[in-house]
């Protein structure tokens, strides 16, 4: 059996169609939705997907705001830029760049985002919105892979989901989300003992532990739907990278029902679900009807 390929890019797309279509909406209404992003330093990775989400954001008709901060930028200086954005009524959404340079408190910064204008869905109201099975703002990564999971498997209740991985950005909310979907959860992560025993038992598997290619095609239950979060760099030879999931590809395919690859699985999703996130900001923020389809 081979399994079938999601194909996130194909799917990323989609989601950016819809959001483009409730952007049209809003404009006839007189309302442009507007998305922040505010980068500090200059992490070659951090600059690429700084990049992409200005241009995305364009694409999708919405208002881009770039705040390029040098990495010696204080603590105080960012923390006033996050002030102004919170009071300016043409940025619906908020996003700093992770991570941020080590003497600047990235719980700090993110917890003085408007929660209503947080579109990484990271700030702890957001988190204890989530938690309760509240209306909350959804981090972007675990909301793509959710609609993913939602599109291949329509309903999820009742199968057992494994999340490896125990970030607060993937891991937790991505339990959360599974949790509302009345799936039976666990988490695991690398300490986990019988950690293959585990996976063994998930139809639903997301891997999101940030080890290149830890779990192999003999750790997944035949039929499984398997969702990659890692994106790993390694060597390739020659002087060359590549990047590969937490999941051993090759062997995966062959006994998985589904899966994501690396890249273009989850990866494209976090934008999309980043341009949805601002427009479903916009529209609570306006007390109109949020779009259907890129909420929970
Ligand atoms: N404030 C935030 N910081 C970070 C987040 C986040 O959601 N909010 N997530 C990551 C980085 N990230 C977006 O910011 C992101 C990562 C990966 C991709 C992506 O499309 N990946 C491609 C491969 C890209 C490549 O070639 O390197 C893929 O998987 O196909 C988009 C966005 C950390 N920081």
């Amino acid at each position: 059996m081979t399994a079938q390929i999601i194909d996130g890019k194909v799917f990323a797309a989609r989601v950016r169609g819809q959001v483009a279509q409730g952007v049209t909406k809003l404009k006839a209404r007189g309302i442009t939705p507007g998305l922040a992003v505010v980068l500090v330093g200059d992490d070659p990775a951090s600059e690429v997907y700084v990049r992409n989400k200005g241009r995305q954001t364009i694409e999708v008709g919405m208002a881009s705001f770039e705040h390029r901060l040098s990495a010696d930028t204080s603590e105080a200086d960012l923390l006033a830029l996050v002030k102004r954005l919170n009071a300016d009524p043409a940025v619906h959404g908020i996003l700093v760049q992770l991570p941020l340079p080590k003497h600047l408190n990235a719980d700090l910064v993110i917890n003085a985002i408007d929660p209503a204008k947080d579109v990484d869905g990271f700030h702890i109201l957001n988190v204890g919105l989530l938690g309760t099975g509240q209306k909350a703002m959804v981090p972007c990564t675990p909301l793509g892979c959710l609609m993913m999971l939602r599109d291949q498997l329509g309903r999820l209740e009742g199968l057992n989901a494994v999340v490896v991985g125990r970030s607060n950005i993937v891991g937790k909310p991505m339990a959360q989300l599974l949790l509302g979907e009345s799936c039976t959860v666990t988490i695991a992560h690398s300490r986990t003992r019988n950690l293959a025993d585990v996976c063994r038992g998930a139809d639903i598997l997301v891997a999101a532990v940030g080890r290149p290619e830890m779990i192999p095609g003999d750790w997944i239950k035949p039929g499984a739907t398997v969702i990659d979060v890692g994106i790993n760099r390694v060597d390739a030879g020659a002087g060359k990278t590549r990047l590969v999931g937490d999941v051993q590809f090759e062997t995966a395919v062959k006994v998985a029902g589904a899966i994501t690859p690396v890249p273009g699985g989850v990866g494209p999703m976090t934008i999309a679900c980043l341009l949805a996130n601002t427009l479903t900001a916009c529209c609570r923020a306006h007390d109109l009807p949020e779009p259907e389809g890129l909420t929970v």
